[in-house]
């Protein structure tokens, strides 16, 4: 039986919902070995989670692209969805960095010809190693190698690792282990960045993952005084994360880069906020740089862009690159004693 098939329909998208529609549209990703065209040819695989595709899933995902060029076949980054922590209830919280629709641009933009998201399961998770090579690497995708990190494990039991790949995919096909990526003497990780974030700690997650962490977000309304569509005075934005499961971001100010996002015929329209609208540079738009203060409630976390009024009124979605966190002193007063703390709410001013 196919791995689509064995999947709860809940683990698919709904066709219904815009990140869906974003998935067709891009045909950014293949969504279990079902959806894996036939006949498609020989391949070099990466496989890990990769949520955030921080610098080293980068690392990896690049070494495929390139053994896949040398042997003149293509790459695919094999991904799983959820993470497999969450399914086998080793972490409470499904926080992930970045949805799976950003994960596949990511991997794309790192190298990867095609992204296949396999849906993890319990009965995934307790295939044995060998038999989840013969049935996904080999038959599946037809792998000609196999690139992962040095210490990567799989399989039932997490017996899985590179002798595994190279004993079970065959004298033929490569198989890469890549040596940890580090950031200051410490193992790049999806839970360091996803820590990072919790602190707010921008510099050094932005050095992680090689580029500013994204928050994909939506306006839900404008708790400022809007006459007429037009901003009377500094206005502000709330938006949510698209990801009800996005990883925690520390409370705060920020300074961030704001896009338009699943809108690529967006129309910069009038800009609002004082002569700061979209620029478009080189086919790709450049948003304005905009104050964003981050809070948690109840509904959970919710972002107020300061002078952000047109987003709200001419796209649907955004994507929030955080470039700077604005309280610097409270930042490093934070480093120094280790545990995340409240930071006092400031309002934020577009000047
Ligand atoms: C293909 C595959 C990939 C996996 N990747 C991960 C992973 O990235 N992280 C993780 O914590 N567990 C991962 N697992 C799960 C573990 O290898 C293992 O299945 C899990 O720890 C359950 O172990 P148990 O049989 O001792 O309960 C993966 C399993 C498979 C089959
Ligand atoms: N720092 C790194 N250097 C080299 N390879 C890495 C690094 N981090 C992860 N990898 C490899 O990238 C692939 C995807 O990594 P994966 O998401 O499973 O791990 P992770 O980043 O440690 O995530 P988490 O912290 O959620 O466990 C795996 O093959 C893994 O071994």
């Amino acid at each position: 039986m196919s791995v689509a098939a064995e999947l709860p329909p809940a683990s698919r998208p709904p066709s219904s919902s815009s990140s869906w529609s974003w998935w067709e549209q891009a045909g950014q990703a293949w969504w279990g070995l079902d959806d894996v065209p036939a006949g498609a040819g020989p391949r070099v695989a990466a496989m890990g989670v990769f949520d955030g595709v921080h610098r080293g899933h980068a690392a990896v995902v690049t070494e495929a692209a390139r053994l896949a060029r040398s042997r003149g076949v293509r790459s695919v980054a094999v991904t799983f969805h959820p993470h497999p922590a969450v399914v086998l209830g080793r972490r409470q919280e499904p926080a992930a960095l970045v949805s799976v629709r950003r994960r596949a641009e990511l991997l794309r933009a790192a190298g990867a010809d095609d992204v296949l998201v396999l849906p993890f399961t319990q009965e995934l998770a307790a295939e044995p190693a060998e038999c989840f090579v013969q049935r996904v690497l080999r038959r599946g995708l037809g792998c000609r190698g196999v690139v992962v990190g040095a210490d990567f494990r799989f399989g039932a039991g997490g017996t899985g690792d590179l002798t595994t790949l190279r004993r079970t995919l065959g004298p033929g096909a490569a198989v890469v282990g890549v040596r940890p990526v580090l950031r200051d003497a410490e193992r790049c990780s999806s839970t360091l960045a996803r820590q990072l974030a919790a602190q707010g700690r921008v510099d050094a997650l932005t050095d992680l993952l090689g580029r500013p962490h994204r928050v994909e977000a939506v306006p839900v309304g404008v708790p400022d005084a809007l006459t007429g569509g037009h901003a009377a005075g500094p206005a502000r934005v709330v938006v949510e994360p698209l990801d009800a499961g996005a990883a925690r971001l520390a409370e705060g100010p920020y300074r961030a880069r704001v896009l338009p996002l699943g809108c690529p015929a967006f129309d910069v329209g009038p800009v609002l906020d004082g002569g700061r609208g979209l620029e478009v540079g080189r086919g790709l738009p450049v948003g304005p740089v905009l104050d964003v203060e981050v809070v948690h409630g109840a509904a959970g976390m919710r972002l107020l862009l300061a002078g952000g009024a047109w987003a709200s009124t001419q796209c649907g979605s955004l994507a929030i690159d955080l470039l700077a966190r604005l309280d610097d002193d409270d930042a490093g007063a934070r480093r120094g004693h280790g545990a995340p703390r409240a930071v006092a709410h400031r309002r934020v001013v577009h000047p």
